[in-house]
């Protein structure tokens, strides 16, 4: 690739056709911006996602580790401190609560996968591939929610649910990551590119699946 004539985070998008399109475009992501979903089925999409969000946490605390700088680790850790105490943890139970969803249903397959995809990212330490994740997850759901249109649901799990992927503040973080992606993508060889991709591609390829185990 040559990279100074394409965005790092593009090219890495690019090459995760069809899926990419498939998750910003999936009829699940759709039926959350129209209302459309059953209480059923997001009761039991939330139950797993509740779940993912558990690992991503994790996986937030280990970019404030593994980043290359101080100007790097402050976005993640402001992210991380809403995340951890405010929006996405109330949402949730607010909305399991309402939907009679447990916080500890048992994990479907692409849940564990997604997890462990996570959780060996954690453990590693290696800056690329935690924002390569990182940045799959954000870019994703920002991808979808920002084809919701006015009238937003009037049902708060679907409203909120749309809200917290889409806005200023949350294009601007998924602006951070896919700027830190771009950033990275530069200084790495052939062989650091490669192994970003793979991970990415992992990863587009798991938000599909966890879409279609909510569809079914
Ligand atoms: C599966 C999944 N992917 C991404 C996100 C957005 N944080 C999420 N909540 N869940």
């Amino acid at each position: 690739m040559a990279v100074s004539e394409q965005r790092f985070s593009d090219w890495l998008r690019e090459r995760c056709e069809p899926d990419w399109t498939s998750v910003v475009t999936h009829p699940f992501a759709r039926a959350i911006t129209t209302g459309e979903a059953t209480d059923d089925d997001m009761r039991r999409y939330l139950e797993q996602d509740f779940q993912f969000v558990d690992s991503f946490t994790a996986l937030l605390g280990a970019a404030v580790a593994s980043a290359d700088s101080f100007e790097a680790r402050v976005p993640y850790g402001r992210f991380l401190g809403q995340v951890a105490t405010t929006e996405e943890k109330t949402y949730f139970h607010r909305a399991l609560a309402a939907l009679g969803g447990r916080t500890q249903a048992p994990p479907e397959p692409v849940t564990v996968a997604f997890r462990r995809l996570m959780d060996e990212a954690r453990a590693g330490l290696d800056y690329p591939l935690i924002v390569a994740v990182l940045c799959v997850a954000e870019w994703t759901y920002l991808g979808w929610a920002s084809r919701a249109v006015e009238p937003l649901p009037e049902s708060f799990v679907h409203r909120e649910w749309i809200e917290l992927h889409e806005g200023p503040e949350f294009r601007e973080w998924v602006g951070f990551l896919r700027g830190e992606l771009d950033r990275l993508g530069t200084a790495l060889d052939e062989d650091g590119r490669r192994r970003v991709l793979e991970v990415f591609g992992q990863a587009v390829e798991l938000e599909r699946r966890f879409f279609d185990m909510a569809l079914s």
